[in-house]
């Protein structure tokens, strides 16, 4: 737990008219610096040590996709989460990653203060740098708490954001067949 930022905490709850005083707030300093640096332990991570060296030799040449991936993130501009699920496929050129690893690179970059279209760019391009794949794609679909409990207060819209790198781009076909395999028509 970082202590700076317990006491910045103690003075948010001052500045929102609370007594940091009484007795059910006394731990909660600590305990909301510990959660927030979970929540943005990202910052702290590398995609050497997410994936761990998992790459495999593999022959296979086509599409491989890991869908519905949940995803907690924060929004950049108002520090409130925003919720929902990431897809991700690519195209292997000889090696593969452990299946793992492509879910530990999506909370590498949705643990960090984010906007969703530029999450959604890091993911692609880190499974591209790591594979050297053909092509990869990510769509994320999440709910932003900043536009459901404030604000505007829509409470069913999603935003979804898509990035096509290589095959996925260029291939009309590829992109089709991708978005139809997560459940989506092009
Ligand atoms: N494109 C994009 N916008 C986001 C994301 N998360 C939050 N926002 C938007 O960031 C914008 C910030 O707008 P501002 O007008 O500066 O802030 P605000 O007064 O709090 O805006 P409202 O939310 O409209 O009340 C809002 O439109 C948010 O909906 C994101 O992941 N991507
Ligand atoms: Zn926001």
């Amino acid at each position: 737990m970082n202590p700076l930022l317990a006491n910045h905490y103690r003075e948010i709850l001052v500045g929102i008219g609370e007594n940091p005083e009484r007795e059910g707030l006394l731990d909660t300093p600590k305990r909301a610096a510990k959660a927030m640096q979970y929540l943005c332990n990202g910052y702290t991570m590398s995609l050497e040590d997410v994936t761990n060296g998992a790459l495999f030799q593999s022959q296979s040449d086509e599409m491989v996709i890991v869908s519905d991936i949940e995803l907690y993130s924060l929004c950049e501009h108002h520090m409130l989460p925003f919720i929902g699920k990431a897809h991700v496929a690519y195209i292997p050129t000889g090696r593969v990653l452990g299946l793992s690893k492509v879910a530990r690179v999506v909370d590498m970059f949705a643990r960090r203060l984010q906007i969703q279209e530029n999450l959604t760019r890091q993911i692609a391009e880190a499974i591209q740098q790591i594979t050297d794949a053909a092509g990869v794609a990510v769509v994320i679909e999440a709910r932003h708490m900043c536009m459901m409990m404030r604000g505007v207060a829509k409470q069913n819209s999603i935003m979804t954001s898509s990035v096509m790198l290589g095959a996925f781009r260029e291939s009309s076909t590829t992109r089709q067949e991708f978005l139809q395999l997560i459940g989506r028509r092009s």
